[in-house]
């Protein structure tokens, strides 16, 4: 019968021809002993001309020679022929348990295919790089511990205790004034945990107006409240998933959603507003605040037990104003990152205004240095960034020269609009955080602005 009896010679080569696209055979030798016709097609050449010659005559970059060297093989590696990425399978050939050659076969049979299929890829491949670079600006962390710059003891020690909790799976609280870096340090502590190449995702707790802060943090379904979007939409737990989310200012949480967030850091579930089953997370938390939590807890403003599980690992980061002699160094950095953003060259201080840094109490810390040097980088022509390229608050602390003094007050100079009004704004929020005790919600309200304007606001002036 004939599916006893052997294939014939013919049979075998007709469907070596259809099925095994490219398929080239080597001795051990590396000399050519078959290669089939599309193969030869491809490669300009015939059987008759190929078989015989050592392969490497033959198909360029090939590795077929090797293989039967090492009898190791190589699997989905990628070939480039004739300027064409192909995908070759490399397999040595035991006959009786004895090494006798190599196969090679490469997909695509002919061009054609190869086009085809890299019509239907290429869409998913450029999706793929879409939110690839995506996940790199929203989701990846920036910062390492490198990016720490200073020496102070409090800082140092600051931060090797970050250094020491970022393997744990423990939730963090950093506490320290606005702009003293917490973010940094949370940036940090992810990228050196095992979640690192997981997201890491930023709420700010204080911007959200509360309404909106649960199906922030835990999503909706679809058809949850009107206005939500078909479909539902993903909380930020969900998208923290295997990595940190970052809540920023927590002191700002209303009392009924630290419950919530206690209720998840207890059960590793959340439920989406409007969903009826819960979803499993996996989130570590690092917290932050500029507030004094311990004060809160006693007001009754801020949940004792949840204060307790987030303040297990507890870093404080000192203000810029304690440790003056990191301020050098600070602004050398961050004016590497200037030339960086603003493709400028070797940026400096003067020696005024080094001293006349140093001389400020920085209210603002790191943030408030940050913007005053792009403010001066901005207005510069040379390099050297001088007194007259600080802001106004900045200048007037510079003692008056004698020059100044004879002059009097009739060559006052003439300030650019926008300065003055950047000032008087400045000073209103001042004012308002003074009469708030720091609390921003409440200054946002006095002052009749809404609430991401005014923390928009804030940054800006590093408050
Ligand atoms: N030690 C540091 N070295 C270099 N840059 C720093 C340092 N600390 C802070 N910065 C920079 O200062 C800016 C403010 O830092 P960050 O946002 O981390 O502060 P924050 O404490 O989280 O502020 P807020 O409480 O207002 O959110 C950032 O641009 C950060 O890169």
């Amino acid at each position: 019968m004939m599916t006893q009896s052997k294939l014939p010679y013919e049979w075998l080569e007709e469907i070596l021809n259809l099925a095994a696209e490219w398929i080239v055979v080597v001795d051990r030798e590396g000399i050519i002993r078959y290669i089939n016709g599309a193969y030869c097609d491809f490669l300009d050449t015939d059987t008759v001309n190929a078989v015989g010659k050592h392969v490497q005559d033959v198909i360029e970059n090939t590795r077929m020679h090797l293989i039967v060297k090492t009898g190791q093989a190589e699997v989905a590696s990628i070939q480039s022929i004739k300027g064409s990425e192909m995908i070759a399978n490399r397999y040595p050939l035991y006959v009786g348990g004895e090494l006798v050659g190599a196969v090679g076969t490469v997909m695509f049979r002919n061009s054609q295919d190869w086009l085809d299929y890299s019509r239907k890829v290429q869409p998913v491949l450029e999706e793929l790089k879409y939110y690839k670079k995506r996940f790199d600006k929203e989701l990846r962390s920036k910062y390492g511990f490198g990016d720490l710059i200073g020496i102070h003891p409090k800082f140092q020690e600051a931060k090797r205790l970050a250094e020491r909790v970022a393997g744990s799976q423990s939730a963090v609280l950093l506490s320290g004034e606005s702009g003293t870096g917490k973010e940094l340090f949370a940036h940090a502590i992810h990228q050196t945990s095992p979640r690192g190449h997981f997201p890491f995702v930023r709420v700010n707790c204080a911007s959200i107006p509360e309404h909106l802060l649960e199906s922030e943090l835990f999503g909706y379904e679809e058809g949850a409240f009107t206005g939500a979007k078909k479909g539902g939409k993903k909380g930020k737990f969900e998208l923290a998933h295997r990595g940190t989310l970052f809540l920023d200012e927590i002191g700002d949480m209303p009392l009924h959603m630290q419950s919530k967030l206690l209720r998840v850091l207890q059960e590793k579930e959340i439920e989406r507003v409007g969903g009826q089953l819960p979803i499993s997370v996996d989130v570590r938390i690092i917290a932050a605040t500029h507030r004094d939590l311990e004060q809160m807890v006693r007001e009754g403003k801020f949940r004792q037990d949840l204060y307790y599980r987030l303040h297990v690992m507890k870093i404080e980061i000192p203000p810029l104003r304690i440790r003056k002699d990191d301020l050098v160094a600070i602004a050398k950095s961050l004016l590497r990152k200037l030339e960086r953003k603003f493709n400028r060259q070797g940026l400096s201080l003067s020696y005024e205004v080094i001293t006349r840094l140093q001389q400020h109490s920085w209210p603002g810390n790191v943030r408030e240095l940050e913007n005053v040097l792009e403010r001066a980088v901005n207005v510069l022509d040379g390099t050297v960034i001088q007194i007259v390229h600080l802001p106004l608050y900045l200048q007037e602390h510079v003692p008056h020269t004698a020059q100044q003094s004879v002059l009097g007050t009739q060559h006052t100079p003439i300030i650019p609009m926008r300065d003055v009004l950047m000032q008087a704004e400045k000073q209103a929020i001042q004012n308002a955080l003074r009469h708030t005790s720091g609390n921003k919600q409440l200054a946002a309200k006095l002052l009749g602005m809404g609430k991401t304007s005014f923390y928009d606001k804030c940054r800006l002036y590093g408050l």
